[in-house]
């Protein structure tokens, strides 16, 4: 008797193009796209495309790296380089909106007028920011969401975001070794001039005060995603985590934001907060706190979480007290901001935990006015532990050029755990009558039941399906010899 895997996944070798034949590419007919795969483990891709009957592109390219570098002639000199290694000595000029300088010495918008057009998308025939679909490069984060809560113009206002210095041992670091790091640590990045990983705490950089706090703790080296999340969110980039939980998540954002707040003139908060972190839960609005503890009161920073069926006076006086950390649960972040105590007029770091669990619970109204109160010019980091078509596309509305971090299985990634085996066969050998079934939305349910039956029965040999059956489909099915 063999054993069948209980759901078809594409393979770890092919997860970028399902990824953006499936999941990331909804109206790909109205766009354009380009993968190039490689087998192994190795897997480049770039894609235009826009989201589903609008005329923005959802996402505007992306690459998958982080097993082995293959060559791609598709890809110019400066984008063929997957990962950032220079130090800061040139990258401190910032731009006004608060953007990475590029590793030529100017910011990504200045890169435009010096080549004479968008890098990304000259290639394809126009600059998705900008004039080709006729609006602003920033209206992917135009969270135009609660008619009711004006949206907060603060653009204007400089931003510094980059406070990264990237250790002598990082920039010496071969592309080879950051590849074995990351495979060996199961980790895959999408995304453009990615900061290479730290393998330590003392590659991390961090100032002083942080660096000693870290030092105290019992703790042997950084978590995977602490590795590749604190060179980029340290240095003002907006990321996506895609990570299971006690992954060490809470450090992995709150180090970067204690760094930015302690970067900031005014840091005395009495009517709103420098960092914002929404979670779903009380539970975890204060574990997100006590994790971080240790480490704010190291930079003399109060932090103060908020959540619904504490005391609210208390919770307010708590802010007036100052607080450059705000940790709150989105109903009664939103119950202090639309009674006007609260402002969020400050907030240039804003994390979203468990933002899958936040959607499940039906916070997403709420989510949406918050964040259409804090300006755009900010920098975001999203976390989630699954990776569904509604947190990518909350990905694509709140986040700018993100760099997409996925550490272990994700639900786009084969389960280590599922034997898969590959039989080639002559047209003669094959075996007669494989009957497969399919399943999606538009059968009822009683033919998915009938269906879901003879899969689970080894009545039907093959099941194609859409994401209707990604859930209950049962761990074993068990195959006729
Ligand atoms: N580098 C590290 N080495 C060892 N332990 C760590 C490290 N970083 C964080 N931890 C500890 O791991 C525990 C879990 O971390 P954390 O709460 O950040 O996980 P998480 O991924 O946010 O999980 P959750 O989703 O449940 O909040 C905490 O007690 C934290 O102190």
């Amino acid at each position: 008797m063999a054993k069948m895997r209980d759901f078809p996944c594409p393979g770890r070798d092919t997860f970028f193009e399902a990824k953006m034949r499936d999941n990331l590419c909804p109206g790909r007919d109205n766009g354009k796209l380009k993968i190039k795969a490689a087998y192994g483990l190795s897997v480049r891709g770039t894609a235009f495309y826009h989201d589903d009957g609008d005329d923005q592109p959802f996402k505007s390219s992306g690459r998958r790296f982080g097993f082995r570098d293959t060559d791609d002639d598709s890809w110019s000199e400066r984008n063929d380089q997957p990962f950032r290694s220079n130090n800061n000595s040139y990258r401190r000029n910032e731009d006004r909106y608060g953007d990475r300088p590029s590793r030529f010495g100017g910011s990504r918008f200045q890169r435009q007028d010096r080549f004479g057009g968008d890098f990304r998308t000259g290639r394809f025939g126009g600059d998705f920011r900008t004039g080709r679909f006729g609006g602003d490069f920033r209206r992917g984060r135009d969270d135009d969401f609660s008619m009711d809560t004006p949206s907060f113009s603060g653009e204007d206002v400089p931003q510094q975001m980059d406070f990264y210095n990237e250790h002598p041992n990082v920039t010496n670091r071969s592309m080879e070794e950051v590849a074995k790091f990351l495979k060996d640590h199961d980790i895959s990045c999408i995304g453009q001039n990615v900061d290479k990983p730290v393998f330590t705490f003392e590659e991390a950089n961090f100032p002083e005060y942080i660096q000693k706090t870290l030092m105290q703790q019992d703790f042997e080296k950084p978590t995977s995603i602490q590795s590749v999340t604190w060179p980029l969110a340290s240095s003002g980039r907006d990321v996506i985590g895609i990570a299971q939980t006690g992954s060490g998540k809470t450090l992995a954002f709150m180090l970067p934001a204690l760094v930015h707040i302690m970067n900031q003139n005014d840091r005395s908060c009495r009517d709103g907060p420098i960092a914002l972190v929404m979670t779903p839960t009380r539970e975890l609005c204060q574990q997100v706190t006590k994790v971080s503890q240790a480490f704010s009161r190291a930079c003399k920073i109060n932090s103060v979480a908020v959540f619904g069926g504490a005391k609210r006076h208390s919770q307010l006086a708590d802010i007036r007290a100052g607080a450059p950390i705000l940790v709150a649960t989105p109903g009664r972040l939103n119950d202090l901001t639309s009674s006007g105590e609260l402002t969020l007029n400050k907030v240039t770091y804003l994390v979203l935990d468990e933002a899958d669990r936040m959607l499940d619970m039906g916070f997403e109204p709420q989510i949406q006015k918050i964040v259409r109160q804090i300006r755009k010019n900010r920098q975001t980091l999203m976390w989630s532990a699954t990776w569904p078509k509604d947190i990518q596309r909350l990905a694509s509305k709140f986040l700018k050029d993100p760099v997409e971090i996925h550490v272990g299985t994700s639900d786009l990634v084969a389960n280590p755990d599922i034997e898969q085996r590959v039989k080639l066969v002559d047209d003669n050998d094959k075996i007669p009558k494989i009957t497969s079934d399919c399943l999606h939305g538009d059968k009822d349910q009683r033919e998915r039941d009938s269906i879901l039956a003879d899969f689970r029965s080894g009545r039907s040999f093959i099941l194609i399906a859409t994401d209707v059956a990604s859930r209950g489909l049962g761990k074993i099915v068990t195959l006729r010899p």
